[in-house]
């Protein structure tokens, strides 16, 4: 067996250990875009039919009448230069596409797939084989955000893995920030509108939310309210960037979402703006700055109609009086 080039040894920028998630495919007739993505090597269990065919651990779409071509758009879990990507074929023996082609692109914000724009070309139509890792080398030095996977005509992929380094926003990173709102520095919900289906401090867990039930999910309401929770923080503080991560919720996530700041939830009055009402995309890390902040002790989270969060980290700075809270939390325990 030949040797693997060194940079296949690199973090896999769209795995979906860190976030990655196919937004959008053509077709997945037969297999789930979602399947492109999965850490884990391929796995293939021969003779197991569904309603809709042979059952694959990757993103097989069906056989196309028309002369066109599939995609699938990844938003990468870490943004950075891409050295090479694999197009992992495993198991597709007589359905894998004969010609593939990689673009990327760089984009700020969370637009949906269909408004991504710029993308260019990292692979052109490159001969692929079936049952086989296809190791693409790619010689572009800049930092891309998405990658578009199209076989031509179609077929099945089961993984694409895009090697690189990664290379995180400086405007969303804060080396003195602290997650006010982590459960394991003291913050915790204290109200909420409905935890129907699972609790709002999961939303405060460490690490990644690895399913649905791991993050907070709401009932659907059919009112025209909208589902809300109060976090308060492990001490007063200024809140720098809010991270709202919607992992796992892809036909629940909410719409948009709002945050406001209290040093005293009690009074109506008290709460002021953090972050107006922004529009969420489903399964995504989301990571927004929050230039005017006010010292807050409590978060108001607030999302449009309904569904849940995966996870809420609050970024920030405490302040000398947040500082004591913590202390005199820990002297009274
Ligand atoms: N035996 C197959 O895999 N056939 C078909 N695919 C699935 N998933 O059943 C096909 O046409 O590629």
């Amino acid at each position: 067996m030949s040797e693997r080039p060194e940079w296949t040894r690199e973090p896999d920028l769209a795995s979906r250990r860190f976030g990655g998630t196919v937004m959008w495919a053509s077709d997945e007739l037969f297999a789930e875009k979602e399947n492109l993505v999965n850490p884990w090597t391929p796995r293939h269990q021969p003779e197991t039919f569904g309603p809709r065919g042979q059952v694959y651990d990757g993103w097989e779409t069906r056989r196309r009448r028309d002369g066109g071509e599939d995609r699938a758009v990844l938003r990468l879990g870490l943004p950075g230069v891409i050295a090479g990507v694999v197009v992992d074929t495993a198991y597709f023996k007589g359905n894998y596409p004969p010609f593939v082609s990689v673009e990327a692109c760089a984009v700020e914000g969370y637009p949906d797939a269909g408004e991504l724009t710029g993308w260019e070309t990292l692979v052109d139509r490159a001969p692929v084989s079936g049952h086989t890792e296809n190791v693409l080398a790619v010689t572009a030095g800049r930092r891309y955000t998405h990658v578009r996977l199209t076989m031509h005509p179609d077929g099945g992929v089961a993984r694409l893995r895009v090697h690189g380094t990664p290379v995180p926003d400086p405007g969303l990173l804060d080396p003195d920030a602290l997650d006010l709102a982590a459960l394991e520095n003291g913050g915790r919900i204290v109200g909420c509108s409905d935890m129907f289906y699972s609790a709002p401090d999961n939303m405060l867990a460490p690490g990644l939310a690895a399913h649905q039930a791991e993050g907070w999910e709401t009932a659907r309401r059919r009112d025209e309210g909208n589902d809300w929770a109060v976090v308060r923080l492990a001490g007063a503080g200024l809140v720098r960037f809010a991270e709202l991560d919607t992992s796992n919720l892809r036909g629940n996530a909410p719409g948009w979402a709002a945050l406001h700041g209290s040093m005293d939830p009690a009074d109506p009055d008290s709460w002021f703006d953090l972050l107006g009402r922004t529009r969420l995309q489903p399964d995504t890390r989301h990571r927004f700055a929050i230039p005017h902040s006010r010292e807050a002790t409590h978060v108001r989270l607030d999302i449009y109609p309904d569904g849940g969060l995966a996870r809420l980290r609050l970024f920030g700075l405490l302040t000398e009086g947040g500082r004591d809270q913590l202390r005199r939390a820990h002297e009274a325990g």
